[in-house]
């Protein structure tokens, strides 16, 4: 049966793939398409709804990014977001300006109209506004559904069309009801049944694959973390044993890492897995190099080059499987995004990479990873993990890695994961590491001066790694483990907790 699909345009949102995971979430199949995508593409998909994005250009300048008119035809419904719904008002005829003063952030939104795409909301909600312009004429035909203190169209609708725009962006966690909205428009308005599931994309990726590889092999590259876990499951369901998973021992991992993921693999799945040790390498490379995006460069090449080396001993291997997730596709940045950090397995990967690189979990977030890997059944071990960066413990240790600091932090972490967890607070807290910033500070211990490392701690909670806020710990928790740590590591004298959320920090410090 072919799926009710929803079709978004893309105009360079930084929560494009926010709308999508809002859909999936609904049960509804999605595919996110450039703004520009052809017009009998579009229709030989036939969706039954389209939405467009926001994104960062304004409509009134010359080049801003237009969809193709024949879009406006198709009576099909469409939502129009921020950008997205600036475009609709400025193609009927209204008129987009830029406003006095940016509203940016939680808005208290009244609702005049609450039959259709706002149904059953209440009459005012908080939402989450990011824009400069603001639709200031709205377009012949349609009407004011909801406005704002400084927003008379915060949205807007032509009934007779099915055509919807608002100014806010009901995709994002902080505005109320943001869920309620897209389900209002996708079920209600266009008539879509929540039917899509999980299972439905774990067949969808798993028949792709087949049809991709066909009798060829592949490596994976594993790391023993959730999501690469995830994907060497779906490959290996996909092409069995032309699916050889490598595991590289960079000397980067946490304490006894590298012999746990072994263990796993080995005990638990019945696939092909190879681990190379490749410590020397890897520090020989990084040595003497401080900056947080070489480092990345470095490992992404490095992590290259083993294996292809790897490959070679194999005979022809055609594919790299790689357990790349959204959010690490997004803050390296992409034509219309900007670079927060490259992540070593997309910018920090060379330019010369003798692969077709397969990702299938390229368009999710990690909650969505997680529920596809308790659907193929993986271990709650694995499923549950919190996340390892692939560079590890390099972009923890600030400034140039040695040995005695690559040791000092994996002991501190060591202590601060297994407090986490006798307190029980491990299911709760998101991530939580230990970082080793480049700093010394004077202590007294044993009535002797001493002057040595700090050690950061660092927890956070979050549900995408998109967004997180630092963790509430209990002081006598953190006092114990500030006191361990300080007993127990050699050469630290001081512990500090950050409590920076994301935005404005990140959740590592590199
Ligand atoms: N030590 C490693 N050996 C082989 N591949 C690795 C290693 N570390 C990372 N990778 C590759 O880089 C990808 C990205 O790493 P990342 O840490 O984001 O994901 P993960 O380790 O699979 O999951 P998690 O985010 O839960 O740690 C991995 O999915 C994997 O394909
Ligand atoms: O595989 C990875 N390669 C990388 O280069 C990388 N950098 C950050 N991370 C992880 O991504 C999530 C978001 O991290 P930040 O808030 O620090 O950007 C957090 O879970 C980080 O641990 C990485 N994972
Ligand atoms: N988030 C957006 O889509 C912003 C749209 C437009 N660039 C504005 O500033 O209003
Ligand atoms: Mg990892």
């Amino acid at each position: 049966m072919k799926n009710e699909l929803i079709l978004i345009l893309d105009f360079g949102g930084q929560y494009s793939q926010l709308i999508a995971r809002r859909v999936r979430e609904a049960n509804v199949y999605c595919e996110i398409v450039p703004y520009d995508y052809d017009i009998e593409k579009i229709k030989a998909k036939s969706p039954k709804g389209i939405i467009f994005s926001g994104g960062p250009a304004s409509v009134y300048a010359e080049d801003s990014p237009k969809c193709n008119q024949g879009v406006f035809d198709l009576d099909v419904p469409i939502l129009g977001i921020c950008y997205g719904g600036q475009l609709i008002a400025q193609f009927f005829g209204g008129e987009v300006s830029r406003a006095d003063s940016r509203e940016y952030g939680k808005t208290k939104l009244e609702i005049i109209d609450n039959t259709d795409l706002f149904k059953e909301l209440e009459e005012s909600i908080v939402c989450w506004m990011s824009h400069t312009d603001f639709i200031e004429k709205l377009p012949e035909g349609f009407e004011v559904i909801a406005k704002t203190d400084s927003c008379p169209v915060a949205a807007m609708k032509n009934e007779e069309k099915n055509i919807f725009a608002v100014q806010f962006h009901p995709e994002v966690e902080h505005t109320q009801r943001g869920r309620d909205i897209i389900k209002n428009f996708i079920y209600d308005i266009c008539k879509c049944e929540p039917n899509w599931t999980m299972e439905d994309f774990i067949e969808q990726s798993v028949r792709e694959i087949k049809e991709k590889i066909g009798n060829r092999k592949a490596i994976c590259a594993l790391s023993g973390g959730v999501d690469s876990s995830v994907a060497a499951v779906l490959v290996h369901k996909a092409i069995g044993h032309n699916l050889t998973c490598i595991f590289v021992d960079h000397g980067l991992l946490r304490k006894n890492e590298g012999d746990q993921v072994e263990k796993i693999f080995r005990d638990k799945f019945n696939m092909n897995l190879i681990r190379v040790n490749a410590k020397d390498r890897f520090l020989s490379k990084l040595k003497g190099v401080t900056d947080p995006e070489k480092k990345r460069k470095i490992i992404g090449e490095e992590f290259i080059r083993v294996f292809e080396e790897e490959k070679n001993k194999l005979g022809k291997v055609d594919y790299l499987v790689q357990g790349t997730i959204y959010p690490d596709v997004i803050e390296s940045g992409t034509d219309k995004a900007s670079v927060i950090k490259s992540h070593h397995n997309v910018g920090g990967l060379p330019e010369d990479v003798d692969f077709e690189i397969i990702e299938p979990l390229r368009l999710l977030f990690k909650d969505e990873v997680r529920e596809v890997g308790r659907k193929l059944n993986i271990p709650d071990e694995i499923v549950d993990r919190q996340p390892f960066p692939g560079p590890g413990l390099a972009i923890r240790v600030l400034g140039e890695i040695t040995e005695e600091k690559l040791e000092i932090v994996r002991e501190a972490d060591w202590i601060f994961r297994q407090e986490i967890k006798r307190n029980g607070l491990d299911k709760e807290i998101w991530q939580y590491f230990a970082v080793l910033p480049d700093v010394k500070s004077v202590g007294v211990m044993g009535d002797e001066r001493t002057y040595s490392h700090l050690v950061v701690l660092r927890a956070v909670t979050s549900t995408d790694g998109m967004t997180a806020d630092w963790a509430k710990i209990p002081f006598d928790i953190l006092e114990e483990i500030s006191n361990k740590i300080v007993n127990n590591v050699e050469n630290v004298n001081r512990v500090v907790y950050d409590i920076t959320s994301k935005p404005p920090g990140t959740i590592e410090w590199e």
